[in-house]
């Protein structure tokens, strides 16, 4: 059979990886169904495409070279569908029609909503299980797993997508490897097509033309960089770097520029906790905060246990605007953060085919493929916040930060770069804290009364009393954000004591 036969002589370690792994989805499939109970759901896209050949290969190797004389095969036996609409471009309908004839598909025209058509088709067939070439980053893949029952509201089928885990890259791998035809859009510079009315030639393919008006664009396999592959696509822009809008966080500094915004920070870290290395990051993580007059309610030390993340998540993300976390973050056993952040929100780990990329860029086209060396971020709640000088994007999972830091130049790093993002999307930082401090050699004793007093006539400032030694002086410290009134409750503390009880530090 000539797919599986150019998979089995090529020598691209990953897509071998990736082509057995559909297959054995293919033929759980078909163990578990019959041929007529089966469907596969064709619309000439590169996905449904990759996913007709893959059907091919797999039916063969489930029915034996016997059923198929010459290794060849000639009719497919999968019944098939395809949803026509008026808003479909004519290259993906004669594709369509011309694939059909090519391999004798048994093709099904449905020209009704997806919805109100696979009711009519459940009722006039036996159809149990329908074949989708759905991939994880496809807007419609959250939460899906390869065999997924269809949604509830949806007439009760299995949904069975054999190239969930695949990556814009391994669907051209594939495609060309095996040389298999394919619509002659994506020749023109379409990436991912949709309909007539929001689907577009991919920009990052236009090759400029100066002297002619005509633009040219490379062809969809010449993207390299697959996080680009809906940059065809007109969409919804949200106003905001952060992607989709969050109801707290960051995205609503400009509108509380007054008002207080608290963040809290989680270090996740055994090494911490025995002692045996300290953490530089939270105090300068807090100091950063203030800088840009965010509070910060708590700081906390977890092991690199997914358990104990997620359950201080939990409680931080719900008390706070925004939660700062780092440590833990990468491909080692101990890198539990990513999955605590997403037991903390409920959702499961998914490869992100974007994170993917950059971390592909970075390390080299190492990986075979194998699902856990892929990049798992958690579902459908995060987003990457993209910055030039930074390697890899920042990740922010709702109002979760997640850092990559391990040193305090790093951090600098990543907060500068946090800061322009914040920036350039038009919102303004709260106004900063403000800090002085003085220090004394009156006892507590003789400190404590008026000092009482003091918090009670500034109630908006915070004053606090530590000290460095048992016998050195008292530090008093002031933090708030109007510099005047730091000035006016240290005049009014030197007024409610002697002149000279207390010296600035500088
Ligand atoms: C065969 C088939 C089965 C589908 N099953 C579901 C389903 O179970 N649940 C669901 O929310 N959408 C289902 N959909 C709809 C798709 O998830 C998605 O909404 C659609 O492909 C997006 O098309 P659009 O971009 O034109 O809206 C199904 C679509 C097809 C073709
Ligand atoms: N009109 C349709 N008729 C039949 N199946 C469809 C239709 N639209 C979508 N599907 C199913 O949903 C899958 C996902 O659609 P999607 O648009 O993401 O992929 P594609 O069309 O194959 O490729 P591309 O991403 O390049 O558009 C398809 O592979 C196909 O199985
Ligand atoms: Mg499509």
């Amino acid at each position: 059979m000539e797919i599986d036969k150019a998979i089995r002589e090529s020598d691209d370690r990953r897509l071998k990886t990736k082509y057995n792994n559909a297959i054995h989805v293919i033929q759980r499939a078909l163990a578990l169904y019959s041929i007529e109970e089966v469907t596969f759901s064709f619309n000439g896209g590169k996905d449904s495409t990759v996913l007709l050949n893959l059907l091919r290969a797999g039916y063969f190797l489930h029915k034996g070279e016997q059923s198929c004389p010459n290794g060849s095969l000639t009719n497919f036996p999968i019944r098939t569908i395809y949803f026509e609409s008026t808003s479909a471009f004519p290259e993906i309908n004669s594709f369509t029609y011309d694939t059909a004839t090519t391999y004798g598909l048994q093709l099904d025209i449905i020209r009704s909503d997806f919805k109100s058509g696979l009711e009519a088709l459940l009722k006039a067939k036996p159809i149990r299980a329908i074949f989708l070439g759905v991939r994880i980053g496809d807007p419609t893949a959250v939460g899906q797993e390869q065999f997924s029952p269809s949604s509830p509201g949806w007439p009760p089928f299995m949904r069975v997508n054999p190239i969930l885990d695949w990556s814009y890259r391994d669907v051209w791998a594939f495609i060309l490897t095996c040389k298999v035809q394919y619509c002659s859009l994506y020749d023109q510079g379409y990436t991912s097509i949709g309909s007539i009315h929001d689907t577009v030639p991919n920009a990052l393919l236009c090759i400029s033309n100066a002297s002619s008006n005509n633009e040219k664009f490379k062809p969809a396999y010449m993207l390299s960089d697959g996080r680009l592959e809906r940059a065809g696509r007109v969409k919804k822009i949200s106003p905001l770097v952060c992607g989709q809008p969050v109801e707290n966080g960051m995205d609503r500094v400009d509108s509380n520029r007054n008002s207080i915004l608290t963040a809290s920070a989680i270090a996740v870290g055994d090494e911490i906790l025995f002692g045996i290395v300290e953490d530089q990051l939270g105090p300068s993580l807090c100091k950063k905060l203030h800088s840009i007059g965010w509070a910060v309610s708590q700081t906390a030390v977890v092991r690199n246990d997914i358990d104990s993340v997620a359950e201080e998540v939990e409680r931080q993300k719900s008390s706070n605007d925004m939660v700062f976390i780092y440590g833990g973050v990468g491909p080692l056993h101990s890198d539990v953060t990513s999955a605590g952040v997403a037991k903390a929100f409920g959702v499961r780990l998914a490869p992100d085919e974007e994170f993917e990329e950059y971390l592909r860029q970075l390390i080299g086209d190492h990986c075979t493929g194998d699902r856990n060396e892929m990049a798992l971020l958690p579902e459908g709640i995060t987003e990457l916040l993209h910055h030039d000088k930074l390697p890899v994007p920042l990740i922010k999972c709702k109002n979760v930060i997640i850092l990559a830091a391990t040193n305090l130049a790093e951090l600098d790093k990543e907060w500068n770069c946090l800061i322009e993002l914040l920036r350039s999307t038009g919102l303004s930082l709260m106004e900063p804290y403000k800090s002085e401090s003085l220090t004394t050699d009156l006892s507590d004793v003789e400190a404590a009364q008026p000092l009482s007093k003091l918090c009670i006539e500034f109630p908006d400032l915070h004053i606090g009393c530590y000290r460095k030694s048992r016998q050195g002086p008292l530090v008093i410290s002031f933090q708030g954000k109007d510099q005047a009134r730091i000035e006016a409750a240290i005049e009014s503390l030197s007024k409610k004591l002697h002149p000279g009880a207390f010296s600035e530090v500088i």
